[in-house]
């Protein structure tokens, strides 16, 4: 049984038609990226998978049970963990606090093992959110998800905006989960840090998969990540010209 199965999803906000029959799949354990370029409905695919934007057709299958028409409430309910983009992390909370929202379910995380998993928040533990670096804010985003013990954890755009050094933390973190056996969709548009930790990745274009493939075949194929990357690349100098606070208006329900 695998772990999520979107099948010709079709996913409309009024009268667009933005996902054009996505289909794929994460095995139960693997660690799988969804690239594409800015607009090319990663993060609606990842709307209708936890039923905030639900498929007007199509179907999601969550650990073989058919959430397509569930609400979100329940299928987190199922072992979803969902970090959307933008770090939505209580800005007024300490680190520590911050840690203790969510009810934890039994699994392998816990608050004494996300502190060695991220030294950094043990560091600022009695800080507030808000005084945290993007780079933390982001890493106290999935900290908090993960205390849910997630079985399918998915991720919109972990590294976005985040320097380097600070990506590959957040993107060790991410290994780290799934060697703990979660099943892991990323979506990213750092192309390259993204085939690296992915075991399979697929390519969305225009709200339809364009490629399907192992990442560390998609990593060799230079030109297809030099295309990729460079897409992305354009749209992150847009991005640091805006305004930070674009990032905080599509809320979570
Ligand atoms: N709430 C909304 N209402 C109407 N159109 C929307 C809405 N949210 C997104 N869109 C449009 O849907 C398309 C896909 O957006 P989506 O956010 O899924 O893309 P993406 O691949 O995640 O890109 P990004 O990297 O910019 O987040 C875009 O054309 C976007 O303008």
């Amino acid at each position: 049984m695998n772990a999520l199965e979107v099948k010709e999803l079709h996913t409309y906000y009024g009268k667009s038609h933005i996902l054009d029959g996505v289909g794929l799949h994460v095995a139960q354990g693997e660690l799988v990226t969804l690239l594409g370029r800015n607009g090319a409905g990663k993060s609606t695919t990842l709307r209708s998978i936890v039923g905030l934007t639900p498929a007007r057709s199509g179907s999601v299958t969550v650990f073989g049970k058919d959430t397509t028409h569930w609400p979100p409430y329940r299928i987190a309910g199922l072992g979803v963990g969902f970090v959307p983009e933008g770090r939505r992390i209580f800005a007024n909370l300490t680190v520590d606090e911050n840690l203790k929202v969510p009810v934890e379910r039994p699994g392998p995380w816990n608050i004494g093992r996300i502190y060695q998993l991220f030294p950094r928040l043990a560091e600022r533990k009695g800080n507030k959110g808000r005084q945290l670096s993007g780079g933390e804010q982001e890493m106290l985003a999935i900290a908090r998800t993960l205390l849910l013990n997630p079985s399918l954890l998915l991720l919109d755009e972990p590294s976005q905006g985040l320097a380097p050094l600070i990506v590959q933390e957040v993107f060790r973190v991410i290994t780290a989960t799934r060697d703990e056996g979660t099943s892991v969709l990323l979506i990213e548009q750092n192309v390259r840090a993204a085939v690296e930790v992915a075991d399979r990745a697929y390519v969305l274009d225009d709200g339809s998969i364009v490629y399907e493939g192992l990442a560390s075949e998609f990593a060799r194929d230079e030109e297809r990540v030099r295309a990729l990357a460079g897409a992305s690349a354009e749209k992150w100098s847009e991005e640091e010209v805006g305004d930070a606070s674009v990032q905080a208006a599509p809320g979570m329900g």
